[in-house]
């Protein structure tokens, strides 16, 4: 499916999407989802996930601020979602600062996730390279990654976007880049966080690669669209927002090269 099709079936469907994600992501993953069209949850507990996960469209799981329980839920969710279908989106943010954060977001990627969504050196370090990531902020370029990209998709059997100030999105054979976007978007905390959950909405509604090129390609005229307007991080996020719902869905293929 072409990516402005895509967009409107979001708006069309409003899928409900299940969200794990961090504590600095909540709201404005929230805010994003329901910009762009679509109806979010953030459900944590262990004991709700037999009952949620099933009955949503997809499912996002974000490691940011990972602890115990929430590590648990991850797994049930991946894992519920993986045994019925339910195309499901992870982000490994800054896997590798711990062996607890590495192992966790290996044993998500071993439960087969529809897409991965990360940062350069994210998606690099996800092969066992050593990067040069400063927590959840990137210090690779996405260039440097596209081999990582290529190789884990092949191996998983699913589609790796890397996003970037040109985002790259590969399902092993088939390749894509999105242009456009700010360089205020980096520097707004989490908005690759909400980035990943709203391609889980996507991913509800339409196949794998069109998803996750659709959920970047509506990042970059958004954000392009925002940084006109913006005098700084704090109204960037602001217009932001304001920018997803207004995106035209004829605007997407003009960012996709
Ligand atoms: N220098 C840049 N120029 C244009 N767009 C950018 C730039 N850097 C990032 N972006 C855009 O910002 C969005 C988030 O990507 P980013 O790589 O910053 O995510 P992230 O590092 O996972 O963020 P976070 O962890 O804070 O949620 C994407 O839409 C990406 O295209
Ligand atoms: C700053 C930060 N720390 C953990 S998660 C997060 C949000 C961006 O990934
Ligand atoms: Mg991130």
């Amino acid at each position: 499916m072409v990516p402005q099709d895509l967009l409107t079936e979001v708006r069309d469907e409003n899928p409900l999407v299940h969200c794990i994600t961090n504590y600095v992501a909540m709201n404005i993953a929230a805010n994003v989802v329901l910009a762009a069209g679509a109806s979010p949850a953030m459900v944590h507990a262990p004991e709700e996930i037999a009952d949620f996960t099933p009955i949503c469209g997809a499912l996002t799981i974000n490691i940011g601020t990972l602890s115990a329980p929430w590590q648990a839920s991850m797994v049930a969710a991946a894992t519920t979602a993986h045994a019925r279908s339910i195309p499901w989106v992870l982000d490994p943010v800054a896997h590798f600062i711990s062996g607890y954060r590495k192992r966790t977001a290996q044993d998500l990627l071993s439960l087969r996730p529809t897409i991965v969504r990360g940062n350069a050196s994210e998606i690099l370090a996800l092969t066992g390279e050593a990067g040069a990531g400063k927590g959840a902020d990137t210090g690779d370029s996405v260039d440097a990654a596209q081999g990582a990209a290529k190789a884990l998709a092949a191996q998983f059997g699913t589609v790796i976007a890397i996003t970037g100030p040109v985002d790259y999105v590969t399902d092993g054979v088939h390749e894509a880049r999105v242009v456009g976007g700010s360089p205020m978007m980096p520097k707004v905390t989490a908005l690759g966080c909400a980035q990943t959950a709203l391609m889980g909405a996507y991913a509800a509604t339409g196949p794998a690669f069109d998803a996750a090129l659709a959920t970047l390609a509506h990042f970059k005229v958004a954000g392009s669209a925002a940084a006109k307007l913006a005098k700084g991080p704090g109204s960037f996020k602001m217009h932001f927002l304001d920018a997803l719902a207004a995106t035209q869905a004829a605007d997407l293929e003009q960012v996709i090269a």
